[in-house]
């Protein structure tokens, strides 16, 4: 039987509008109607992940797809977002995503979004440390930050790229220029830090990871990553063994996960898990619930240095509180002036990147 050439046409023109060329990624009036049905609704946040194509992003975006509170992913990449965008938009979830490719369609992405996440960059290989991915990375933070501060100055941002001690400040004083810049908004993922020192005390303790709290202060590489062990939920003892078994672990998490993939990148699976934790707590603090807290590297004033990591707690505006150190033992004074040392050198080649 022939179809109703009516039906035909009908077809022929949803088909057009829901298979673009390729590379095409404007939003047609049939997906935007599709799009808006998707959502149900359902209120929700706007987030954009930058690097969303990488090792983390992709994993990332999955998750993010799968959270209850977005209603809508930008997902922004130089290269494969519409593969990625293609195959995370089936997902049978509430958030509607988009895709957003190279340079020319950044604006796109960032406009009117609440939260920016960040992983975009080159990451290690064997034998480098954070501080060698400065000369690449540091770029592309700037590029990206530039965007924010034009399309999007009020949204948080939790920026993952490394390193993380250096390109918090380079963010910071992007923004600066611009005269956007609000410290509550701006946020330096130290996550996996309290995601690896959680699991690995907890092996320690023979407890189940979701019952361990430990407070990782300081920044994101190597000696400026200080577990307070003395902190430690549940209130927990350790041997001076377990102490420096620990602190090290977790001081060297990342470099265990280079070493292990060999010249394949660093962590990804893990980081995109504490990226996914971390963004939750904002936007559930945006969302306005009280009593949200995560430790993230900062603006503070907790230390003599303009940015540090501790708990923070998350608002409606970002960060609501930022939380003093607590008591120390001798160890972690001692591990603390380590920490601020090397950190202060980091925080300062971040600022002169953007002053000169
Ligand atoms: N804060 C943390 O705890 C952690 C940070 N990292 C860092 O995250 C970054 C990304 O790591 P991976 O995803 O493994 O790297 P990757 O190389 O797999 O992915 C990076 C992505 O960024 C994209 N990209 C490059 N330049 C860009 C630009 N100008 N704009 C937008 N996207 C751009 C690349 O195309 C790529 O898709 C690295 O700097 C790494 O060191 C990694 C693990 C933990
Ligand atoms: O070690 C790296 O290069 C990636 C990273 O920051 C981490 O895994 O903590």
């Amino acid at each position: 039987m022939q179809p109703i050439p009516d039906v035909n046409q009908r077809i022929a023109r949803i088909s057009a509008h829901l298979h673009p060329p390729k590379y095409q990624m404007e939003e047609s009036s049939v997906l935007r109607r599709a799009n808006c049905r998707a959502k149900g609704g359902a209120p929700g946040f706007r987030v954009a992940i930058l690097g969303a194509a990488g090792g983390i992003g992709q994993p990332l975006a999955m998750l993010m797809k799968m959270n209850p509170l977005v209603s809508v992913l930008h997902l922004y990449d130089v290269v494969n977002a519409p593969g990625v965008t293609a195959d995370i938009s089936h997902m049978d979830t509430g958030a509607v995503v988009r895709g957003f490719l190279g340079q020319q369609q950044l604006e796109a992405a960032l406009t009117g979004m609440d939260l920016v996440i960040i992983p975009a960059g080159v990451p290690r290989k064997p034998g480098m440390t954070r501080d060698d991915l400065f000369k690449i990375n540091a770029g592309i933070v700037k590029t990206l930050c530039e965007g924010i501060a034009k399309c999007c100055p009020r949204a948080i941002v939790n920026l993952i790229s490394n390193p993380v001690n250096s390109t918090v400040p380079i963010a910071a004083e992007v923004f600066k220029k611009a005269g956007t810049y609000d410290p509550k908004r701006l946020l330096g993922v130290t996550m996996l830090d309290v995601v690896r020192a959680n699991t690995f005390v907890a092996e320690v303790l023979g407890l189940d990871p979701r019952d361990v709290d430990v407070p990782v202060v300081g920044g994101h590489a190597g000696v400026t990553i200080l577990p307070l062990l003395s902190q430690v939920k549940p209130p927990s003892s350790f041997t001076q063994e377990e102490i420096n078994y620990l602190t090290d672990r977790i001081q060297n998490g990342g470099t265990e996960v280079v070493e292990a993939k060999a010249g394949a990148g660093s962590a990804t699976l893990s980081m995109a898990y504490a990226a996914v934790k971390f963004a939750d707590a904002c936007l559930r603090g945006l969302r306005g619930d009280a009593g949200v807290v995560e430790c993230a590297f900062v603006s503070s004033q907790v230390t003599e240095l303009p940015f540090f990591a501790t708990k923070v707690r998350l608002g409606r505006n970002g960060i609501d509180e930022v939380y003093s150190l607590g008591p120390l033992n001798e160890y972690e004074r001692i591990g603390l002036e380590k920490a601020k040392k090397e950190l202060a050198g980091s925080i300062e080649k971040g600022v002169s990147f953007i002053r000169g």
